[in-house]
């Protein structure tokens, strides 16, 4: 579960990207986050993984207040969401298994589970047979499921994915959303930013679209509703 109670985010440098935006997205739910460009989607998802914080408002996350954070509770809020990004940020000097393998290491997870998660992971993504390869041996549509492996490799409740398809020809995009809805499927929430009007108006879901810095539309099975 996701809440956000009237929030506002203001940038240093005096920019207001998000001016008191109220949601709830429930355990489970696939939801869109549509919107021109500079709208504050990508601040909207980076408040969700605490990568921002906001000016003023509350955001819960499964129950937890992310402002009212004991830090030594971070890392364990944080495990809980798996973030995936249009450039997919795979680290270029390890290869699709040590990528994956290493968001286990960071929380200590014992190297018997992390071999067998990984194993799994991979095969769940179907990239098997390219374990040993390196992102740069990897194509575009490959490498993003690498980066989907490493973010649901700790079992997170919820999937924050900032334009996934951002980078992907139609035929690649389509097998990355058969995958997020997979993992919906499994029983993640996943919040999905994206400019494809194609997936949205296809994959009927919810529909947030959010305009300078505030939600203009909030529907069910909602369509794209712009012309880009
Ligand atoms: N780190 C930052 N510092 C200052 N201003 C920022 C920062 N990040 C975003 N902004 C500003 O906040 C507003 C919202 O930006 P945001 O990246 O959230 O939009 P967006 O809807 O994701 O856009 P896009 O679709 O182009 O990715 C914009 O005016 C942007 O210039």
């Amino acid at each position: 579960m996701i809440e956000m109670q009237d929030i506002y985010k203001t940038y240093p440098d005096g920019g207001q990207a998000l001016r008191g935006v109220s949601v709830r997205v429930e355990r489970n739910e696939f939801v869109y986050i549509v919107g021109p460009s500079g709208a504050g989607k990508s601040t909207f998802m980076k408040l969700i993984y605490r990568e921002e914080r906001p000016t003023k408002g509350t955001i819960f996350v499964n129950g937890f207040n992310l402002e009212k954070l004991k830090q030594r509770k971070i890392p364990f809020v944080r495990r809980n969401i798996g973030v995936i990004f249009q450039d997919f940020k795979l680290l270029p000097k390890m290869t699709a298994y040590e990528n994956i393998a290493f968001a286990m290491e960071v929380i200590e997870a014992p190297s018997r589970v992390i071999k067998k998660r990984t194993q799994e992971v991979l095969e769940l993504v179907r990239l098997k047979d390219k374990g040993n390869a390196y992102p740069n041996q990897l194509s575009g549509g490959e490498q993003q499921r690498v980066a989907i492996a490493r973010a649901i490799v700790n079992n997170p409740t919820v999937i924050v994915a900032d334009e996934p398809t951002g980078n992907l020809d139609p035929e690649t995009s389509w097998g990355i959303m058969k995958l997020l809805e997979e993992i919906n499927f499994r029983g993640a929430t996943i919040i999905m930013a994206t400019h494809n009007k194609d997936i949205v108006n296809t994959m009927r879901k919810r529909v947030i679209a959010i305009e300078n810095g505030l939600i203009a539309r909030d529907e069910q099975r909602g369509e794209y509703g712009y012309e880009d």
